[in-house]
């Protein structure tokens, strides 16, 4: 499997080894001692799986009290997938890294937990399947504007797709203003 770090703490881009032939091809998209050879070891507790069209955007979403760390793929289709570092004591506080992640390149990212993450959908349908460190916490979820102008996020879609919930969230300015307070 080859790793490559990214300019934010933790967290990898991954790309496991494929065995390709006549019928098609073959990768193992988790062996726990592989992972935890490269540091990803936290136990995985739930696996996710969400189906998407071309335009939509899932994000910017983090939990606050019970952060999830995340290994996410792409099983069909390709998504362009967004990781902001949203801790105000990180060198790197505000910056994000985007990478897209297909069932072409079989990338997969590794977000360490405490990132918020999002991804918008480039292809006619993508299942985005990841595996979590935590579980789901409906009251403890947060929120960053997708479109949030401090960020400059370059998504590929300049029109998305979003639940309501993903329309309104704050900025993150204002999430940690509202967080010290
Ligand atoms: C996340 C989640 C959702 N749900 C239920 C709650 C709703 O009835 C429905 C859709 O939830 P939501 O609109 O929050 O799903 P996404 O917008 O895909 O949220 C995810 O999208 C971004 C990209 C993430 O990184 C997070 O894992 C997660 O926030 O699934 C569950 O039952 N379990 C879960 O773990």
């Amino acid at each position: 499997m080859k790793v490559q770090q990214t300019t934010l703490p933790g967290v990898l881009l991954l790309q496991p080894q494929t065995f390709g032939d006549e019928r098609g091809f073959f990768l193992e998209s988790f062996q726990s001692q592989r992972y935890r050879d490269i540091g990803i070891e936290l136990p995985f507790v739930q696996d996710n799986h969400s189906r998407s069209g071309r335009g939509v955007l899932r994000g910017l979403h983090f939990q606050r009290t019970r952060p999830q760390g995340k290994l996410v793929r792409v099983s069909r289709g390709s998504v362009f997938d967004v990781v902001v570092d949203i801790n105000p004591q990180s060198a790197t506080f505000g910056q994000h890294v985007a990478a897209t992640l297909s069932d072409e390149n079989h990338l997969q990212m590794w977000i360490p937990p405490g990132y918020a993450h999002g991804f918008c959908v480039t292809s006619d349908v993508a299942d985005f399947e990841y595996k979590c460190t935590d579980y789901y916490l409906p009251s403890d979820e947060g929120g960053v504007l997708w479109s949030d102008p401090e960020l400059a996020i370059e998504w590929p879609v300049a029109d998305p797709i979003l639940s309501d919930k993903d329309r309104n969230h704050p900025l993150l300015r204002a999430l940690i203003q509202t967080e010290n307070t």
